[in-house]
């Protein structure tokens, strides 16, 4: 068996996390910056520090009582973090019933999803797993490409977004865009905006774009300057 890789907008949904200890609350933070329509939390004991800070956001709410089966109602996501293996294993049966997605802390093989290891730059998502084998190893390559793909790759996806209608909108033939837009991915553009040299950002935005697009560059770097 294979994982099938995506990206969901959750923005409309609906997610349910059973247990808030450290695994429970590490799945919370992930979810959260996904912006979820609303997440309820359910944990036996008092809510801690911790979730009382994530509590503050509008969209997160907390029940300090025992789960059931109703809250599986309209959830689009579920997720079993408590140290009891059998309420797991339960909830995992339940959620097999409903057909909702889930995914369990202790038993991945009860899991119909993984919860990756994930950089974010911007609008630029990697995530990454090992498929259970290592959420070590899943770590370790996590702070790899950390450093390798360092805070400027956000600026440098902002403006190759900015560009691309600008680009399409020009209606030159697709080879023609394709050129054009592997030139500027694969060139020295994050170099530098890392050294935070605008000068050479602006130079190599004049050399690639065609004249048309020149008045457009102090658009690009709206905000970026
Ligand atoms: C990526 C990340 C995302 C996140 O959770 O946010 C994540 N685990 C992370 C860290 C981590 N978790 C554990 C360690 C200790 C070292 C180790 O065990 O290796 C470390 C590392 C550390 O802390 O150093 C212990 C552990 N993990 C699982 C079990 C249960 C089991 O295997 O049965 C046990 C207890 C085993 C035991 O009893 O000892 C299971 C899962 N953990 C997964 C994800 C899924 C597979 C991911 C993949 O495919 O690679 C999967 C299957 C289910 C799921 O949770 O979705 C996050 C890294 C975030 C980051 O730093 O970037
Ligand atoms: N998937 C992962 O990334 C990962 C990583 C480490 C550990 N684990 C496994 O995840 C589980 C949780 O680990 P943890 O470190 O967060 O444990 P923890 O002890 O910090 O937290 C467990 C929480 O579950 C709550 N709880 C217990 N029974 C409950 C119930 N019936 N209903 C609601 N809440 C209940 C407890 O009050 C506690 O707050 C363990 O089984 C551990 O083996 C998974």
């Amino acid at each position: 068996m294979r994982h099938y890789p995506a990206f969901l907008n959750l923005s409309a949904c609906s997610c349910l996390v059973v247990g808030a200890g450290a695994v429970g609350l590490r799945k919370i933070t992930t979810l959260l910056s996904a912006g979820p329509r609303e997440i309820c939390v359910l944990d036996l004991g008092e809510a801690s520090k911790e979730l009382l800070d994530l509590c503050a956001s509008p969209s997160l709410h907390f029940e300090q009582r025992e789960f059931d089966e109703s809250d599986l109602k309209g959830r689009t996501l579920v997720f079993a973090c408590t140290n009891n293996a059998k309420v797991n294993s339960h909830i995992a049966e339940l959620c097999q019933k409903h057909g909702t997605l889930c995914n369990i802390a202790d038993a991945p093989d009860k899991s119909t999803f993984i919860v990756p290891a994930s950089l974010k730059r911007g609008a630029l998502v990697l995530a990454l797993s090992t498929g259970g084998a290592s959420p070590a190893v899943s770590r370790r390559i996590r702070m790899e490409l950390e450093k390798a793909l360092g805070p400027e790759y956000e600026p440098f996806v902002a403006i190759m977004g900015r560009l691309r209608p600008l680009i399409l909108n020009l209606g030159l033939p697709t080879a023609q865009n394709t050129t054009l837009f592997r030139q500027l991915a694969l060139g020295p553009l994050p170099e530098a905006l890392r050294e935070n040299d605008m000068l050479r950002v602006r130079d190599l935005l004049s050399e690639a774009l065609p004249p048309q697009l020149h008045s457009h560059i102090g658009e690009l770097l709206d905000g970026i300057e």
